[in-house]
């Protein structure tokens, strides 16, 4: 067995990664739908490594993005890892309307990366610092990288970063207070759950910036409410308000003012589903994502995979032995 090096980890190239690798090369150059779905598929099992080679399957350099992203700084992504193994990630950029800057977007990186390592983590509510959520890219870090390949080695960048954020094993809320513009309604979507406040919008404004989506935010509205409902929200730039948001399915609840403050009032809602044993939590996730990003097959035997990690495990064996009844 060989091993390959990223960003100065040393990881084991063992035959199966090997061969899926090798595979995943050839359907992206192949270009074959189904063959690029299975790519997909087949990387998602090797975050880290998926980085590396899908990057550079489309000629990407993930150092060059970074470094190019570095050279526009400002505000910073804040990360708090709670001992309840609730994860609070702040957007924080309070001058720009928590506006991504470049260096942000490497931040937001750095944070998933620590994420996919937090092994006893079980929840995440992503905010945004000083009352809103988030106004987008930095529109100034936009204006300077208005050339195509830039502009699409950031959307590279940023589409992979929030990809392995929905795929964290972490029940996710995105907490929306004030605004979520632009590529902050497509952070809230990277969420396996959206809380707002009584006077928060969502607004995929793109269409007024004489764009799409790039961060992956239409597919995944798409699969939040079906087609119909995304293309009223992109075509007409449409502000999403608590009510609009809760009836076409896009948002889960609405904080209420009696809940206190709102980060609490979310922590509340979130641990209903965090209460429990860190690996079930986790293996719950993970087969709802399988059962949401692969084919009924794959699916299926991903699900016995994470079955056979939870069976037989310390929670099930205290249930057992408590005699548990679900009454
Ligand atoms: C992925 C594609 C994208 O995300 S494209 C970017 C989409 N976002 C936008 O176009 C947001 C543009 N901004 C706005 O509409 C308004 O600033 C919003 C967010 C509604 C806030 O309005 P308002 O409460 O009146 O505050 P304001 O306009 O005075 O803003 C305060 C300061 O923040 C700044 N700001 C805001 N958003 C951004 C942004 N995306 N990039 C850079 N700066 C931003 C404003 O320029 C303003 O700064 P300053 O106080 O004038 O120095």
């Amino acid at each position: 067995m060989s091993a390959l090096r990223f960003r100065g980890v040393a990881l084991e190239v063992t035959p199966q990664l090997e061969y899926r690798c090798r595979k995943s090369k050839m359907a992206l150059c192949g270009v074959g739908r189904p063959l690029l779905q299975k790519t997909h598929r087949a990387l998602g099992c090797f975050s880290k490594k998926k980085q590396t080679f899908s990057y550079k399957a489309n000629g990407f350099q993930e150092e060059d993005i970074r470094k190019k992203l570095q050279l526009f700084p400002g505000g910073s992504i804040e990360l708090q890892k709670q001992e309840s193994g609730i994860a609070v990630m702040t957007v924080n950029n309070p001058a720009r309307m928590n506006a991504f800057s470049g260096s942000m977007m490497v931040e937001l990186e750095e944070r998933v990366c620590e994420l996919e390592s937090w092994t006893e983590g079980k929840g995440l509510i992503v905010q945004g610092a000083a009352g809103t959520f988030c106004s987008g890219s930095d529109l100034n870090a936009v204006r300077a990288i208005s050339n195509p390949q830039d502009g699409m080695k950031m959307c590279m960048f940023m589409q992979t970063t929030l990809t392995r954020l929905l795929r964290l094993p972490l029940i996710s809320v995105a907490l929306v207070e004030g605004k979520a513009l632009g590529g902050g309604a497509e952070l809230t979507t990277a969420c396996d759950f959206r809380l707002m406040t009584s006077d928060a919008v969502i607004q995929f404004v793109h269409k007024h910036m004489g764009l799409v989506p790039g961060w992956g935010g239409a597919a995944r509205l798409v699969r939040i409410i079906g087609s119909q409902n995304a293309l009223k929200l992109l075509a007409g730039a449409k502000k999403v308000d608590p009510n609009i948001g809760k009836q076409i399915g896009l948002v889960d609840d609405v904080l209420t003012v009696d809940e206190g403050s709102s980060l609490v009032g979310t922590e509340r809602w979130l641990s209903q589903f965090t209460k429990g044993s860190a690996p079930v939590i986790r293996a719950i996730k993970k087969v709802v994502l399988s059962g949401k990003e692969l084919s009924l097959d794959e699916a299926l035997t991903t699900e016995r995979n994470i079955f056979g990690t939870v069976w037989g495990g310390p929670a099930n064996l205290e249930a057992l032995e408590l005699k548990t009844k679900h009454k």
